[in-house]
């Protein structure tokens, strides 16, 4: 019960060594001897495609090969979007294989990054909602730009959809029952200074200064000893993983029932067509 599944992750079969890796919708480096860098990567809005979530996992994976890395910052390439959250195409009119096989990629993404052995530091620069802010509140240490019309928060239900259930747990762990019940139901997008007032973010910064603090938090947790700090995590995260990981392909059902049904593209189509005024 207390090494869970995938939180201590055997190295053995991935890549070590990172030298500036980079690949479709992410790049990964290694600034320093104990920490890398993910960047995501993918234009527009970096919003969680299959591909793209494959992409974000697979990379924390090959950082988490490193034996000497011990912290991995997230950031963005584009300083005024960290990430849109799930790519809405996706859900809108699929394909039940390919909206099943999404689901699973998203829910494999939330257990890599939750459960890294490595200390996560998100660099949130710029609007953060949904799917992004999973990633962020998924990292151990949330340092965001300043800027009050950048948001971030679980804006669902405005969607016509509901976070999943452990997403919501993830919400209630970081902020709390009362502010959580507020922000999931009105599907709340908070500003900078209101995510720190109510501990979904840990720090607000200059837009210019978000990569050097990420940076210089990511080396502290890199210089705490690595037995104890994955153990204090494993006790704070696994029972959530084990519960998503026994209730996985039951998770995915639900996500499919809800997401095809009529009333729930009709949702989807309209808030598409809404984004860019463009669709
Ligand atoms: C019993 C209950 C069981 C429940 C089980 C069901 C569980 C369901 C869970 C579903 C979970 C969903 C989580 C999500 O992440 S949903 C996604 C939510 N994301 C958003 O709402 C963000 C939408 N985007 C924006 O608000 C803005 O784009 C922005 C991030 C603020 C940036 O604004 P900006 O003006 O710079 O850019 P544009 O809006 O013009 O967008 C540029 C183009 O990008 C397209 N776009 C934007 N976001 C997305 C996205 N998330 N997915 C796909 N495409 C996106 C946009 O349409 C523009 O495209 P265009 O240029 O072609 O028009």
């Amino acid at each position: 019960m207390f090494a869970s599944r995938g939180l201590l992750r055997s190295s053995r079969r991935l890549v070590g060594g990172i030298s500036s890796a980079t690949r479709t919708y992410v790049n990964l480096s290694k600034p320093s001897t104990s920490v890398a860098v993910l960047e995501l990567d993918r234009a527009p809005v970096n919003s969680l495609s299959k591909e793209m979530a494959d992409a974000v996992s697979a990379a924390i994976k090959e950082a988490e090969g490193d034996d000497k890395v011990q912290a991995l910052v997230l950031k963005s390439s584009n300083p005024k979007i960290f990430s849109a959250g799930l790519d809405i195409t996706e859900m809108n009119n699929p394909e039940v294989e390919r909206l099943e096989d999404f689901w699973r990629s998203i829910q494999d993404l939330f257990l890599t990054l939750y459960g890294s052995r490595l200390s996560t530091v998100a660099a949130i620069e710029g609007h953060s909602p949904a799917g992004g802010c999973l990633l962020a509140m998924s990292c151990d240490y949330r340092v965001m730009t300043e800027g009050e019309n950048f948001k971030i928060g679980l804006n669902e239900t405005k969607l016509g959809i509901a976070a999943p259930y452990w997403l919501k747990d993830l919400f209630v762990k970081t902020i709390g029952n009362r502010e959580a019940e507020l922000g999931l139901g009105l599907g709340k997008l908070y500003s900078p200074s209101e995510a720190l007032s109510v501990n979904l973010i840990d720090e607000v910064v200059k837009n210019e200064d978000v990569l050097e603090v990420a940076m210089k938090e990511a080396e502290t947790w890199a210089k705490i000893p690595p037995k104890g700090r994955v153990a204090s995590k494993v006790m704070l995260r696994s029972e959530m993983m084990d519960e998503l990981r026994e209730k996985k392909e039951l998770d995915v059902g639900w996500f499919r029932d809800f997401i095809m049904e009529e009333g729930t593209q009709k949702g989807i189509d309209a808030y598409l067509k809404s984004l860019g005024g463009k669709k």
